[in-house]
Order: C-alpha cells, then structure tokens, then sequence
C-alpha cells in the first residue's frame, strides 16, 4: 500500500503573497486529511518563503495523519525538529538558495555526517528518510547511516517518463529494489503527478509513500481540492489492497 502525503508548501506561498491567513494552511491540511490522504508534507526553507517554522509547530498540533518534514538539517532545522517531533522527518540537502530542491545527498561523502544526525532524530521518536538519487551505491552507503528509509528523487523519471517511461523508472525499480533487500523503506518525491504516478507505483512493489505538492496544488485550481486529492489516490488505488 502507498500513502499519499500532500504537500502543502505552495498553499503557504499563497498565503504569505498577502500577508494575511487566507488560504488557512491548518484547515486546508485537515481538508486534505478528510478528502483522503495519509499524511501532510511541508518543507520549512531558510527564509520561510512558504512555510514557516511557526507552521510546522501549529500543525503538528492538528495533523491526525503522519506529519513529514523535509529540509536541510542546519542547527535552526533541527532545533525546529527537536521540539516538534514530526511523525517523519525528511533529510534534504537544499541550499539555501534553491529555487526547490535540486539534488539528492551524495551519501558516500556524508555518511557520518548523516548517521549522527539520523541517530539524533531516531531518538527523538521520529522516523527518517534520506533524500537521494537512484543510484545503487548511494542506496548501499545510506543503509549503513541507520536511516529507517529513503526518499528516491524524481525529477530525473519525471522528465524521462515523457519519452521513454520503461528507460526512466529502470534505475527507480533497481534502487527501490536495493533498499527492500537492505531493510530500508521507500519514499518518493518531487515532480510527480496525475500523468506520471501510476506507472511509478506499477513499477516499485516496494513504495511505501510518496510526497506530492506542486503539481497537486497547480490541479486543485481546476478540480478543486477534494477532487483532487482523490484522483490522486486513484491513481495509487489499482496497486493498493
Ligand atoms: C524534497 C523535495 O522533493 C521537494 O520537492 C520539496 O519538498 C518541494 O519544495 P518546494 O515546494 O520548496 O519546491
Ligand atoms: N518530497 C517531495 C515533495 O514533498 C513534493 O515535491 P513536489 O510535488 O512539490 O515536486
């Protein structure tokens, strides 16, 4: 079975175009709950563009579902982390700068960095997930970090999927693959949408969740938010029991 978290990032960025509480993220995120999905994703960034750290603590008072935070682990990100206690925490190596995330971790190089930080926020109660590219060796180095899973990066299939979608799930299927042998759950995230979904989850047996904003958020100002939140998990529906 795969869960459907939302994202909500870009109803915060809507939001913050006026300064006032219109739309009220908490209540969209209770609607999107209701509408049917399994989690609330958000991804505090430095300058709070869109969510921001005040957001973070108010929804984990109201999110029924699982709350999953992603961001770069600087001290301002874990200090938000500790006091939380999101229900899964997603490791993201985004400069502060970028206009979204734009890369995986390179693992090999950072794995002691990651595994004290991983061991951190076990402790804290929360589940971790380490954002990466499909790559094997990649897989191999965070297994060794005591991460609870991964979260494959998918802009690459999602480009890929437009022209030849077997050449672009391959390296997804082999990594997701990998990490059920390694003892690690799988996550996806980024660019994914009502087009690309289907074929994704077809292609991973082992995907547990996958975290969806941007193009979500863009189809709610056509279908609304109800339905399409619920298109959005027919799409996962075929493969879920
Ligand atoms: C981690 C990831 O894949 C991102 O897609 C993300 O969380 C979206 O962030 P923005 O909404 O800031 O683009
Ligand atoms: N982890 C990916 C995510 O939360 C949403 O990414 P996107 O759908 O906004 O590209």
């Amino acid at each position: 079975m795969t869960k459907l978290s939302v994202n909500i990032n870009k109803l915060a960025t809507l939001r913050n175009a006026r300064g006032h509480n219109r739309p009220d993220i908490l209540q969209a995120a209770r609607d999107i709950e209701r509408f049917g999905a399994e989690g609330i994703t958000v991804h505090p960034r430095p300058d709070e563009r869109h969510i921001r750290y005040q957001d973070v603590r108010d929804l984990k008072a109201i999110v029924t579902t699982e709350l999953n935070v992603e961001g770069n682990p600087t001290p301002d990100f874990l200090d938000l982390v500790r006091e939380v206690r999101p229900e899964q925490v997603t490791l993201v190596p985004d400069a502060p700068d970028a206009i979204t995330s734009n890369a995986g971790w390179d693992v090999i190089k950072h794995q002691d960095y990651l595994r004290d930080i991983v061991a951190e926020l076990k402790g804290l109660g929360c589940r971790v997930s380490i954002f990466l590219d499909p790559d094997l060796a990649l897989v191999d180095a965070a297994a060794t970090t005591g991460t609870d899973r991964i979260e494959l990066y998918t802009e690459a299939y999602a480009r890929q999927y437009l022209t030849d979608r077997e050449q672009g799930v391959a390296p997804y299927r082999a990594a997701a693959a990998r990490a059920g042998q390694l003892g690690l759950g799988v996550n996806a995230g980024h660019d994914l949408d009502l087009d690309n979904l289907a074929w994704l989850q077809q292609q991973l047996p082992e995907l547990a969740e996958v975290s969806i904003g941007h193009a979500l958020v863009c189809d709610a100002i056509y279908l609304g938010l109800e339905n399409t939140v619920q298109l959005y998990k027919r799409q996962l529906k075929p493969f879920n029991n």
